[in-house]
C-alpha cells in the first residue's frame, strides 16, 4: 500500500521549514545514502512510531509582494487538498490570526479532508493570548508547538498518524501493473497516454499546465491489466512558473508512490533537467521500476552519434539509474511507441522476479573469489550466504560477519554481479545485512 502523504501549509514565515527540518531529524532513509541521489527538501520520508509517511513542504511562497501572497496561499492549499492525506495548517501564535489564515482555513475546512491546526512559536509553557482566537477557524483545537525549540512536535506527529486513512486510494489487484507517467510540464505526458491508449481520451494542449489532474486510466492489452497514473498539469493555471514546476514535482511524487513502474519522460529538446533528477531520485529511493523515455525525438536533428551522446548525458546526470532502460520515442509520430508498453511489462516482471537461493549463492561465492571482500584493521568482510527476501523491489538478505565492513563500492560490485547473472533490468535492488558469527 502506498504511504500516506502529509503536507505543511501556511503563510510565509510562520515556521514551516523549521518544522520540516525538525521532523526530518526523525527521518529514516530506506536506501543507504547513495552518492548521486539528489535529495531535495521538497519531500522527506518519515517514520513515527512504526508509521511511515512522505512529508512534503509546499512552502517557499515568495513574500516579495503582499498582493500575491493570498493567491499563492490558495494555490498551496489547493495542492495540499488534492495531494495530501493529512494537511498540517500552520499559524503563527505570536502574530495571531490574520485574514489570509481565515481564507486558507476555510478552503481546507470545505475540502472535508483531515486538517490539523499547528500553532507555532509557542516557545514556553505559557499559553499565548492568541490561543483562543484560532478556534474561530473551525478546524479544531490548536496544537501548540515550537518548531524552533522542538516542543510539541511529538504530539503533533501523534495526531498526524492518527488521521491516516485505513485504505489509501483505490486498491488494485497485485497483478495489475501500475504505471506512473512523470516529467515536467509540457514534455508530452498526456500525448504518451493518448498514444498508449490509442484513442483521444485526454486533451492535449500547447500550454503548460492545462490538462486535467492526475487520474487513473485502467486498460488491458489482451494479456495484462494496467493502470496508467497520469500527472498532467494543474487544473487551474498557476501564474508563477516556479510554482508550476514545483507542484508538478509534488504531484509526481504522489503518483510514483502508487506505481510499480515509472515512465520518466524527458524532453529531447531540453535534455535532463533538475526537476527530472528530483522525481527520478524519488522513484529510485522508493524501489520503483523506472524507464527513461526521451520524447519529441522527431524534433531533433540527428547524425550517427546523436543517440549515443544523449545516452551518455543521461547516464551522467542520472547515474544512480544505471539499471533503467532508455527509449527514444515520439508520441506525435508514434515512433517506437509500441516499445513503451512492451518495456513496461518487461520491467514489471523483472521487479517481481525471484531467484533461487542456490543460484544466488553460486554467484556470490564466485564474486567473492574473483574480487576479495574489503578488510579493515586485519578483519575481512565475510559473506556467509544470501537469500532473496522479497520482491517489488528485489531485496536480498546477506548474512555477513560485520556490517561495518560492507562498503558501498563492494555492495555495488555484488549488485552488478547479480544483475549480470539474473537481469533485474529497470528495477533498483536492495540489500539487508544480518550479522552472524562464522560458527553458527
Ligand atoms: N520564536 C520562534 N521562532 C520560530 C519558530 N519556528 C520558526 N521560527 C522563526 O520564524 C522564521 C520563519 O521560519 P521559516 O521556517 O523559514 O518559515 P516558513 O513558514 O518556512 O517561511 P516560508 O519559507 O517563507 O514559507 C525564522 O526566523 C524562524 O527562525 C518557533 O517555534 N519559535
Ligand atoms: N514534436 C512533438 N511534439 C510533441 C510530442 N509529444 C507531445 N508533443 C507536444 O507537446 C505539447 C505538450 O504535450 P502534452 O502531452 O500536453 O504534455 P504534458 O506533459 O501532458 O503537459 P502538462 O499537462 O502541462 O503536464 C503538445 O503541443 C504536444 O502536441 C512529440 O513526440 N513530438
Amino acid at each position: 500500500m502506498a504511504k500516506p502523504i502529509v503536507a505543511i501549509v501556511g503563510r510565509p514565515n510562520v515556521g514551516k521549514s523549521t518544522l520540516f527540518n525538525k521532523i526530518i531529524g526523525h527521518r529514516i532513509s530506506i536506501v543507504e545514502d547513495q552518492p548521486g541521489v539528489t535529495r531535495d527538501r521538497i519531500y522527506a520520508e518519515v517514520e513515527w512510531l512504526d508509521h511511515y509517511f512522505t512529508l512534503i513542504d509546499t512552502g517557499g511562497i515568495d513574500a516579495d509582494t503582499e498582493e500575491i501572497i493570498p493567491a499563492q496561499m490558495r494555490e498551496q492549499a489547493q495542492l495540499a487538498i488534492e495531494t495530501a492525506d493529512v494537511t498540517v495548517f500552520m499559524v503563527d501564535g505570536r502574530a495571531g490570526l490574520t485574514t489570509s489564515d481565515r481564507e486558507v482555513a476555510e478552503m481546507l475546512r470545505k475540502s472535508h479532508k483531515p486538517v490539523l491546526l499547528a500553532m507555532n512559536k509557542v516557545d514556553t509553557s505559557n499559553r499565548l493570548d492568541s490561543f483562543y482566537e484560532f478556534y474561530e477557524l473551525g478546524i479544531g483545537d490548536p496544537i501548540e508547538i515550537s518548531s524552533a525549540q522542538g516542543l510539541g512536535i511529538g504530539d503533533l506527529l501523534d495526531e498526524i498518524v492518527k488521521h491516516f486513512p485505513e485504505n489509501k486510494g483505490v486498491i488494485y489487484d497485485d497483478d495489475v501493473i501500475k504505471v506512473a507517467i512523470i516529467g515536467k510540464p509540457n514534455v508530452g505526458k498526456s500525448s504518451i497516454v493518448n498514444s498508449i491508449l490509442g484513442e483521444n481520451r485526454v486533451i492535449v494542449s500547447d500550454i503548460a499546465g492545462t490538462t486535467r489532474d492526475a487520474i487513473d486510466t485502467p486498460f488491458n492489452d489482451g494479456e495484462d491489466q494496467y493502470v496508467l497514473i497520469d500527472t498532467a498539469g494543474l487544473r487551474r493555471k498557476s501564474k508563477i512558473k516556479e510554482n508550476i514546476e514545483k507542484y508538478s514535482v509534488i504531484r509526481s511524487i504522489a503518483a510514483v508512490e502508487r506505481a510499480d513502474v515509472c515512465l520518466l519522460v524527458i524532453d529531447a529538446t531540453e535534455g535532463v533537467t533538475e526537476q527530472d533528477t528530483k522525481v527520478a531520485g524519488f522513484s529510485h529511493e522508493n524501489g520503483k521500476g523506472t524507464i527513461i523515455v526521451v520524447n519529441k525525438w522527431d524534433l531533433i536533428e540527428k547524425d550517427n552519434n546523436t543517440m549515443n551522446k544523449f545516452i551518455k548525458e543521461i547516464r551522467t546526470e542520472l547515474a544512480y539509474l544505471s539499471y533503467a532502460p532508455i527509449l527514444f520515442i515520439s508520441a506525435l509520430t508514434r515512433q517506437r511507441m509500441p516499445k513503451v508498453l512492451e518495456t513496461v511489462k518487461f520491467i514489471s516482471n523483472q521487479r517481481a522476479m525471484r531467484v533461487p537461493t542456490g543460484g544466488l549463492n553460486e554467484v556470490i561465492g564466485e564474486a567473492t573469489l574473483l574480487n576479495q571482500p574489503p578488510s579493515d584493521k586485519g578483519k575481512r568482510l565475510k559473506i556467509f550466504y544470501g537469500t532473496q527476501g522479497s520482491i517489488k523491489p528485489p531485496t536480498f538478505v546477506l548474512f555477513i560477519n560485520d556490517k561495518k565492513l560492507m562498503h558501498f563500492s563492494y555492495e555495488r560490485y555484488i549488485e552488478n554481479r547479480i544483475r549480470e547473472n539474473f537481469g533485474f533490468e529497470g528495477t533498483p535492488i536492495r540489500f539487508i545485512y544480518r550479522e552472524k558469527s562464522g560458527r553458527d
